[in-house]
């Protein structure tokens, strides 16, 4: 699977953590990052992992055009709620655009750790389908 992994700055490590936690799970896929949180990921953890452009710079934008091809099947975003973000639209259009596809998107390590954990049970299979049976389709 296809994993996007974000972290707004005062998330960066509860996301180190987190992936240092279940690194065993997430060697088993193609990990993708905006810039910095790529980085960290990749210093503290020895996992290969894509870089796109940081966040505020375009990242969000590009990992949502990778959604919006139907190339992302998990989005784990720790957002910080309590920091104003200058590029707040392009947060508000990377999660609005994982609805549009529905994509599974988790926002906080509760929830990122319920979809590693599903993630590991093979619960994902069906995305292989949505991704063979949507090629090319509008929806
Ligand atoms: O701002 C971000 C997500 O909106 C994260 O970007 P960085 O990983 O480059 O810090």
């Amino acid at each position: 699977m296809n994993i996007a992994l974000i972290a707004h700055d005062k998330k960066k490590q509860d996301i180190i953590h987190f992936t240092m936690a279940y690194k065993h799970v997430l060697k088993e896929h193609h990990l993708f990052a905006t810039g910095t949180t790529g980085k960290n990921i990749a210093d503290g953890t020895g996992l290969p992992i894509h870089r796109f452009q940081s966040g505020p710079i375009g990242g969000d934008q590009q990992i949502g055009a990778k959604i919006a091809n139907n190339e992302m099947d998990a989005v784990i975003f720790f957002r910080d709620p309590l920091t104003a973000q200058p590029h707040e639209p392009d947060v508000s259009a990377l999660m609005r655009l994982c609805d549009v596809h529905v994509i599974p998107l988790a926002t906080n390590p509760a929830a990122a750790e319920i979809m590693v954990q599903a993630l590991a049970r093979g619960d994902f299979e069906w995305r292989n389908n949505a991704k063979h049976g949507q090629e090319g389709k509008q929806i």
